[in-house]
């Protein structure tokens, strides 16, 4: 049961350190850090059934096609399949001379030592040791005091130092992480790096990468920055530093976490792709990344085709990607609503009409199509839509430009099946309802057989209208005059009925379907009760698709 007063029970988080000086809020991102992929490693061990070799292989295609030039590929102390990867990767020439491979290791003599076998043969590498030194985990987890901790660290970075060694022929790279470092004491943390600093050599040339993990996420995101800012400003040798960040996302706050600790002097970032890992998850790379691009800066990652690394990551972790995942779920580029639709159709036609290749859209903070995605997904119906959104769809699938009454009417009765089936309505749904609303198909009660527009009679500038219709399934003549092809055609059909139709408005265009041209026809009509009926004709003919059109309307009575 959750407590009356939470506060019997947690205690609000304390920077422990005066911060009243901090920078970071009023500096902004101008560039994309160096992104680590940590998929392999720390996503994969939060998985209920780990990759095999044959998955991880197929997530590591995928990261180098997206361009990701460091990754952690595994903890290969920890079991066989993590070993053989790493030495599948080294054996089969699988990794490209920019990318460096990331492992990772206690500090264990015996693991470290297996951990350098499998790496043997790599051209470059990164080797991370990490153990945890908040208060909590040092009395907890290890029983050692704050000594002990650094002691700890610094015989795990003499051991690397040692293994390395032995492997002259590969470039290494040393990262160290005092885990659980977002709970640490900001001095003591600054303290037990710059021990390990020391052992791995550190200079500007060869500078260690210490990574400063939310292991948990135990604050707000401006809090984080706060340590990293800290942090960065009491290293005695931040040029010898790359300093790294791992957020993860306890607090659901990992992505503004890593954004303001980039405006506090973090160099890189370590994630995994749609944010799996851990718990709540690491810090998603891939709505980092395009953050970047709607800000105009290069991510120096590719998702062209984010589909594509939608379904392996989903493949390969056996978690689907939610909906509403940002840049990357199947309903974030779509309006489902009335007024979001009605914002984008406008907002597509000035970006037509503008021309400068800006994107400046309404709703959608990102041009799908550079992340590979159609604009189909961009306008859905439901009973929540408006005339927009459903002009939209048909003017999209079928080429029909519904003038705006037009619209207006066939909303209405989409939104009544909407409403009466609850369910949303897809594009073929709509045209059915179209269809069936304008009487395009099916039984008609008033159907055009034939008629002649060309050798029409004259007679003080009126014209004739002599055609055939199949009235209630009986052939019929009828004849009218008018000033025109449609005014003669109405009052054929006044003049035989009693109709009382007047056609107030009408329009036609074009409709390309592959190579042929067809035309489209609308017209509005008033009944003598001062009723508005609508009609569409379409035929190869421009005008029999205004005469169709007449019949449409009548049919609508
Ligand atoms: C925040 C993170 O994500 S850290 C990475 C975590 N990832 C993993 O643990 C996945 C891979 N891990 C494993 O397969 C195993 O834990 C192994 C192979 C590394 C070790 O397995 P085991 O030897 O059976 O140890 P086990 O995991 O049960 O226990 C951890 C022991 O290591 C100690 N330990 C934990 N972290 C460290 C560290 N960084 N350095 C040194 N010792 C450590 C613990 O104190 C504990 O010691 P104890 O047995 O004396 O109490
Ligand atoms: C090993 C470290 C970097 C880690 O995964 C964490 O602290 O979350």
């Amino acid at each position: 049961m959750m407590l009356k007063n939470p506060a019997e029970k947690y205690r609000p988080f304390d920077l422990g350190v005066d911060m009243s000086d901090r920078t970071w809020p009023s500096k902004s991102i101008t560039v994309a850090p160096r992104w680590l992929s940590t998929d392999l490693r720390d996503g994969n061990q939060a998985l209920a059934d780990p990759m095999d070799v044959e998955k991880k292989m197929r997530f590591w295609n995928k990261l180098m096609e997206v361009g990701l030039k460091e990754v952690e590929v595994g903890f290969p102390s920890a079991s066989q399949i993590e070993f053989d990867f790493v030495r599948k990767l080294i054996e089969g020439g699988h990794i490209p001379d920019d990318v460096a491979v990331q492992v990772l290791v206690q500090s264990r003599e015996d693991l470290i030592a297996r951990t350098f076998e499998s790496l043997k043969g790599a051209k470059q590498a990164i080797v991370h040791l990490y153990n945890a030194t908040s208060p909590l985990f040092r009395r907890v987890v290890f029983g050692l005091e704050k000594a002990d901790v650094i002691a700890l660290a610094v015989k795990g970075a003499t051991a690397i130092m040692a293994e390395a060694a032995k492997q002259p022929e590969t470039k290494w790279m040393f990262e160290y992480s005092p885990e659980t470092f977002s709970a640490t004491e900001l001095d003591f943390a600054v303290e037990v790096c710059e021990r390990v600093m020391d052992v791995f050599q550190a200079t500007p040339e060869n500078p260690v990468i210490l990574n400063l993990p939310a292991t948990v996420e135990v604050s707000m995101p401006n809090l984080y920055a706060d340590q990293i800012e800290y942090f960065c400003r009491k290293l005695s040798r931040r040029d010898s530093a790359i300093i790294s960040i791992h957020p993860h996302n306890d607090r659901g706050t990992g992505i503004a976490a890593a954004e303001m600790s980039l405006l506090a002097g973090a160099d890189r970032i370590e994630g995994c792709l749609f944010g799996n890992g851990e718990r709540t998850g690491n810090v998603d790379l891939v709505t980092l990344a395009l953050n970047l691009y709607t800000q105009g800066i290069t991510p120096n990652l590719d998702f062209s085709d984010i589909r594509s690394v939608v379904r392996t990551v989903e493949y390969c972790n056996a978690i689907p990607v939610h909906p509403r995942h940002p840049y990357a779920g199947e309903l974030v580029f779509t309006a489902f609503s009335g007024s979001h639709q009605d914002a984008i159709r406008k907002g597509f036609a000035a970006h037509e009409q503008r021309n400068d290749g800006l994107w400046e859209m309404p709703y959608l903070p990102i041009d799908p199509a550079d992340l590979g995605e159609s604009y189909e997904a961009v306008i859905r119906v439901n009973s929540q839509s408006g005339k927009g959104g459903i002009a939209w769809i048909l003017e999209h699938d079928k080429g029909l430009k519904l003038p705006r009454r037009f619209q207006v009417d066939f909303s209405r009765k989409v939104q009544e099946i909407a409403d009466a089936t609850g369910k949303e309505m897809h594009a073929e749904d709509i045209w059915h309802a179209f269809e069936g609303a304008y009487h395009l198909n099916g039984e008609q009660k008033y159907e055009l057989l034939e008629y002649a527009d060309s050798g029409i009679l004259r007679t003080g500038g009126e014209r004739l209208f002599a055609g055939r219709i199949r009235h209630d399934g009986v052939e019929v003549p009828v004849n009218g005059r008018g000033n025109g092809l449609i005014s003669s055609a109405v009052n054929a059909l006044n003049d035989s009925y009693g109709l009382g139709l007047e056609v107030v408005d009408f329009h036609e265009h074009a409709l390309y379907k592959g190579t042929d041209a067809m035309a489209v026809a609308y017209v509005e009509c008033k009944t003598p009760d001062d009723r508005k009926v609508f009609g569409v004709g379409i035929d190869s003919d421009t005008a029999t698709a205004s005469v169709k059109a007449i019949l449409s309307a009548a049919n609508a009575l």
